[in-house]
């Protein structure tokens, strides 16, 4: 008997459920038993979740008597790669999969987009389950099919929408996720308040604290809401028509400041959506369509726990407004040459504005650049007077 919390995903016949607890891995193999095809599974995972617990899944399917395979690739999203992917396939080709082959996404958002864009084009469809291991992907990633890789040319620009059969989020599992990997988690689990759930916000600024060290009961919570309100949305707007580019709150900035960082670790995707969100907020103050007070109540929690919240807080780079200006010139919320910007009329608010001029861009991204050098030429100053003043 496993005390877990049960969400559905309502898409008709791709219909799932997403189900939450602490013991939802041990007891996986015979949760997902009545969805499988055959007793045949593939787990796709990275090395790090591999060596922390690809054993205890695989103990789960023994107990439900199911064969399994497993692939683990380099963690990082780096793996978002078509040299991955044909990889990925080719491996599982080799293994000779078949149609009632079913591929268990064991890892972070990494796996979950990678191995369910695999499972989407081998054989033209093999059934996936997630199981996500980082809180991003357990508040996020896992849930509503956007699978897919990088290009060369932007963030996540192939892919398919392609439904996970369940989704099966261990909170227990988060205890190894590093410090850092659970920041850039919760910046998605933010995003959720200042979409559309003020009062989940507000939660947030007096629990997110003690959510991000750890907390079993007030993690729980977040994972809950937050899978709560991406499954309304994405049952509403499955491929993006409308309102799930809600859930892109952040992310038009946010994937030109990844784009430009590469894909290395340098800058985490949920760090660059931090940043991105406040930069969704301001821009929606200098429109004059957000009141002040809650850009500034974003950036003020945001930097409380420990995330960026501007140029000043990214690696350190010459940061060039023109260049990412035209990274978002490519995110795929782009209609007839227009970007639609995902703004806000305060926390819990956000909505999609299709007229906001590529002028009003350039100012900001260009007086928010120049306020870090600025900062930074400051600091550097001080740094050498007060090396000077210890070596007089
Ligand atoms: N499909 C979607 O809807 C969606 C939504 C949000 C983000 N994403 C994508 O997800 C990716 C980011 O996902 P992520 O933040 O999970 O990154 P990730 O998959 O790279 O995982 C983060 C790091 O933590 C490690 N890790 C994962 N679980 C662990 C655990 N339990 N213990 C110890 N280490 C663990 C991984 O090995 C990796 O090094 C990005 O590529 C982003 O574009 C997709
Ligand atoms: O599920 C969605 O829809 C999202 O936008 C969730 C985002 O957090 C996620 O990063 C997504 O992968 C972004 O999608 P993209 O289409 O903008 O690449
Ligand atoms: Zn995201």
């Amino acid at each position: 008997m496993t005390g877990h919390k049960s969400l559905s995903v309502d898409l008709g016949d791709r219909s799932y459920d997403i189900l939450i607890g602490t013991t939802v891995l041990a007891a996986a193999g015979k949760l997902m038993q009545p969805l499988l095809k055959s007793d045949r599974v593939i787990i796709v995972t990275d090395e790090n979740v591999a060596a922390l617990h690809l054993a205890r899944l695989e103990r789960a399917l023994d107990d439900a008597g199911l064969h399994y395979q497993s692939i683990a690739v380099a963690p990082g999203d780096t793996s978002k790669s078509l040299d991955q992917l044909g990889r990925l396939i080719d491996q599982l080709l080799a293994a000779k999969v078949e149609r009632s082959t079913t591929i268990l996404a064991l890892g972070g958002g990494v796996i979950g987009d990678l191995a369910g864009f695999a499972a989407a084009v081998t054989l033209r469809g093999l059934d996936f389950i997630q199981i996500p291991t980082s809180l991003l992907a357990q508040v996020d990633s896992s849930v509503g099919g956007k699978t897919g890789i990088n290009s060369r040319h932007g963030k996540n620009l192939i892919g398919a929408f392609y439904q996970p059969r369940l989704v099966l989020a261990d909170t227990s599992i988060l205890t190894t996720l590093p410090r850092r990997e659970m920041l850039a988690g919760y910046a998605e689990v933010v995003k959720y308040g200042l979409i559309q759930d003020a009062a989940f916000f507000t939660w947030l600024e007096s629990h997110g604290a003690d959510l991000i060290e750890g907390d079993r009961p007030a993690l729980e919570r977040a994972v809950l809401t937050s899978c709560r309100c991406k499954a309304e949305v994405v049952a509403a707007d499955e491929r993006e028509g409308g309102r799930r580019a809600l859930l892109n709150l952040g992310h038009t900035f946010g994937h030109a400041l990844e784009a430009e960082t590469g894909y290395g670790g340098e800058l985490l995707h949920g760090e660059a959506v931090a940043v991105g969100m406040v930069m969704a907020f301001d821009l929606s103050v200098q429109r004059g369509h957000c009141p002040p007070e809650d850009a500034d109540r974003l950036r003020r929690h945001l930097a409380a726990v420990g995330l960026p919240t501007g140029f000043a807080d990214l690696p350190q780079r010459h940061w060039d407004a023109e260049r990412l200006l035209d990274h978002m010139g490519r995110d795929k919320k782009v209609n007839q040459g227009r970007i639609n910007f995902v703004l806000a009329r305060g926390i819990g608010e956000a909505y999609i504005e299709s007229d906001v001029k590529t002028e009003e861009v350039m100012a900001l991204l260009t007086s928010a650049i120049s306020q870090s050098d600025q900062l930074a030429n400051e600091n550097s100053a001080a740094d050498m007077t007060s090396r000077a003043t210890l070596g007089s």
